[in-house]
Parts: structure tokens; sequence; C-alpha cells
């Protein structure tokens, strides 16, 4: 049997403030079943992070996948009020769920729900970034989602519903964490999208989101994600110019983030030439 050794990354920086963001796609099983396993081991995971030193932070989808679960049913609704009901019913189980799991490696977690605008109004930034700060210094760990239910893609709500992949960059931007990890359905960021193309090849490292880089990204897939690459991307520019670093990877075991911090080539690295 032949050992791979794994490279370690030259340009990897060890972070003191981690954000974490989650997709649907890694929490509910392509047949609409919770994923328990990864939760339990995302739990377990960033609960040792935090134990070790780290300031971590969750970004957290699944408030919608969840829900269907729950109403038993199969398919995403179209109209956005039924897709924001279902969320709020999906969000209350969805932190029972983490919660649950936290607690039993002695984690205390807070939950904070958003909107993409609200760190554009310096009054609700301000409070918004003293929950977090407190949070950490608590030794909590702030879970965020979006507030599904007032998030709509009209008049004064700049984003469209629905957008975890840029939420996080905007949170980590916000609270100057050191890196963003996004876990996906995927092992990072491909040539072409993976599962509609068999050679496609992931690309360990990404120093510019160039609109060649842009041409890459395809859309979602899978029936309860909702962003693809195209949001993912837009994360990636963010971070990168915040000069800030971000790793997409996959998250199907979040047990990886322990070899993302030791360095391990491991998914995509966006991060600019220094
Ligand atoms: N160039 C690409 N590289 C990797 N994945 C891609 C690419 N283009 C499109 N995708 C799609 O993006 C999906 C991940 O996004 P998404 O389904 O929104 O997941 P999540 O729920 O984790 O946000 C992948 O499963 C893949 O089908
Ligand atoms: N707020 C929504 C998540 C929207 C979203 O960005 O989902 P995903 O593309 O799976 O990260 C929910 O909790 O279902």
């Amino acid at each position: 049997m032949v050992v791979q050794k794994m490279s370690i990354r030259s340009q990897f920086k060890m972070p003191k403030r981690l954000v974490v963001k989650i997709g649907t796609s890694s929490l509910i099983y392509p047949d609409g079943q919770l994923n328990l396993k990864t939760m339990d081991e995302l739990a377990f995971t960033l609960s040792a992070v935090q134990n070790r030193g780290l300031e971590v932070v969750l970004v957290t989808s699944g408030a919608i996948g969840v829900g269907l679960d729950q109403m038993h049913l199969t398919k995403r609704p179209v109209e956005i009020a039924r897709q924001q009901a279902i969320a709020a019913i999906g969000q209350n189980e969805l932190m029972a769920i983490l919660n649950q799991r936290f607690a039993s490696y002695s984690q205390q977690i807070g939950q904070i729900l958003l909107t993409h605008d609200v760190m554009d109004y310096p009054i609700s930034k301000k409070n918004v970034l003293n929950t977090f700060e407190q949070l950490l210094l608590m030794g909590a760990i702030p879970v965020v989602n979006e507030n599904d239910s007032v998030s709509v893609d009209e008049m004064d709500h700049l984003t469209t519903f629905g957008d975890n992949d840029q939420l996080s960059a905007l949170v980590a931007t916000a609270i100057d964490a050191d890196l963003l990890i996004i876990l996906s359905d995927i092992d990072g960021l491909f040539d072409a999208d993976p599962h509609t193309c068999t050679n496609a090849k992931t690309i360990p490292l990404i120093d510019e989101i160039t609109e060649a880089v842009v041409n890459l990204a395809g859309g979602t897939g899978t029936r309860f994600g909702t962003g693809g690459m195209v949001t993912k991307l837009k994360a990636a520019k963010r971070v990168i110019n915040a000069g800030h670093q971000m790793v997409l990877a996959n998250g199907e075991d979040p047990k990886i983030i322990f070899d993302i911090l030791a360095g391990k080539s491991i998914g995509t690295l966006f991060a600019a030439d220094c």
C-alpha cells in the first residue's frame, strides 16, 4: 500500500480567530434526512479547537433543510413566505440539536441571527459586534444564521435571501477573523463543476479572484444548497480583499478542520500573495 504524505502549505497562517461556515449540503443527506453524524463531529471539532485557545464562530445553514424534514416535505416550496415559515420551524430544531451536541462537549453556544445589511447601519453593526466580542470573551461559540423571516430581496435589503456564504465572509471580515473555512459537499474549487464534468480537478491555491476563476463557478449541485460556487467565490473575494485567508473544503467529516489548521494542503486555499 502506498501511503501518501500530505504536503504542508507554506502560505498558510495559523489563525487566532476562526469562522467556520457549513452548508446545507453537508448537514442534510440527499434524501432529506438530517446528517446527525456531521452535526456531532462539527460540535466535537469546534469545541476541541475552542478548548485549545482559538476563538471560534460557526455560521450554519440548514434551517430550511431541517424545517422540510420536520414538516415531512420533500421539496423546497417556491413561495418565499413558505420558505421563511419553514426556516422558522427548522431553525429551532437545528439549534436544539446543535445545543445538545455542543453541551455534550461542555461547550456553550449563543445564537446570532443576522441580515446582510445589519453591517451597513453603524448602530446595529456596533451592537452585533459587541455581542460577538462578549460571547467570545465568555468562551462561547457564536452560532450564526441568516434571519430568514426578515431577509428579502427587495427595496432596502441589499442581498438575496439565502446566501450564508457571503454572510460568513461578512461576519469574518467584520470581526477581523484571520481565517474563514467554508465546508461544503465538494473537496474544493474544481476547474469545472465536478457533478457535471468527471475529469474535473481541485485547485489547491487561488491568490486572486480573476474573471477566469469566476468563470469556473457553477450553481448548486443539490436540492437543498442555494448558492453553489458563485457565492463561495464572492465570499473568497471579500476575505482576500480584507487581507485574510479562506479555505474551501469537504464538510463530510468536520474533523478535517484539524488538518486544515495544521496547514495540510486540503481543499482550496484562497490567499493573496504576500
Ligand atoms: N467549479 C466548481 N467547483 C466545485 N463545485 C462547483 C463548481 N461549480 C459548481 N459547483 C457546485 O457547487 C456545489 C456546492 O455549493 P452548494 O450546493 O450551494 O453547497 P452548500 O450547501 O455547501 O453551500 C457543489 O456540489 C458543485 O455542484
Ligand atoms: N438561511 C438558510 C441558508 C441559506 C444558504 O445560504 O444555504 P447554503 O447554500 O446551504 O449555505 C437556511 O438556514 O436554510
